[in-house]
């Protein structure tokens, strides 16, 4: 049998990259159900379903920008206001967030880049207070980061998909470093497009119930972070006892 072509033994990198953000709900840690639920709690009370197009739109943005949505597209205008919807919704969440557990797949990757000394941060729509909820019991994990950037920073004008968060990050790194270096990890169709919107590579692992079109403007989908090679994009390879 013949040799395979040159270009098929040895896989494409796909960016240049030197950087990696990581965006945090749906992606680090398993919080996206929580706001699933708390929502579909609200609807139910007005006689109305949640669904995954309009998670869709509210997922990765700021909680005030996803209120808004939320109340706009319930068609709840003059019954619930944006503001009374983050409150009902609060004390439900204050009582999940600490609950919340790292997605598979994470520690690995997050410790082999450490490893390997690629730099990266955290970019998340998420506030400080709820920040802090959610990672209380993670420590480990976002001490391997060299800064985080959230949604109440004053510098984050507005929320995914503007590329605002993502540029904020990309500027707190060491030196300068141009976005076409950095590599992206989002769960959210806002986020995907913010990162794009920034000039970023993108990887995506998306819930398999959002819409498949919401997934064109990634660079890679993945079903999970397990699935992730970090030779494909010029990263050392994991070792086998990494596995
Ligand atoms: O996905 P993140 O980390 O940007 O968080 C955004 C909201 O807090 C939840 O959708
Ligand atoms: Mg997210």
């Amino acid at each position: 049998m013949a040799n395979p072509p040159l270009a098929a033994a040895i896989p494409r990198i796909r960016a240049p990259i030197t950087h990696v953000i990581f965006d945090m709900d749906g992606l680090l840690l398993d919080t996206e159900p929580f706001y699933t639920v708390v929502q579909e709690k609200i609807l139910a009370r007005f006689g109305k379903t949640f669904d995954w197009s309009l998670k869709a739109k509210m997922m990765g943005r700021k909680a005030i920008e996803s209120a808004r949505i939320f109340v706009q597209e319930c068609g709840l205008e003059g019954v619930l206001t944006p503001e009374g919807f983050l409150e009902e919704r609060e004390a439900m969440l204050q009582d999940l967030f600490p609950t919340c557990q790292i997605l598979p797949g994470v520690k690995r990757l997050v410790n082999h880049l450490h490893t390997s000394k690629i730099p990266m941060c955290v970019a998340t729509g998420s506030h400080k207070r709820h920040f802090a909820l959610k990672t209380q019991n993670h420590g480990e994990l976002f001490a391997m980061m060299h800064h985080v950037v959230m949604g109440d920073d004053p510098e984050v004008k507005n929320g995914k998909p503007s590329p605002d968060i993502f540029l904020a990050a990309a500027k707190r790194f060491e030196g300068t470093v141009e976005p076409s270096k950095i590599l992206v990890f989002e769960d959210a169709p806002t986020g995907v497009a913010a990162a794009k919107n920034a000039g970023m590579s993108v990887v995506m692992v998306p819930d398999a119930r959002l819409d498949l079109s919401l997934q064109d403007e990634a660079d890679q989908v993945l079903s999970s972070l397990l699935d992730f090679n970090p030779a494909e994009w010029g990263f050392p390879p994991f070792a086998s006892s990494e596995e």
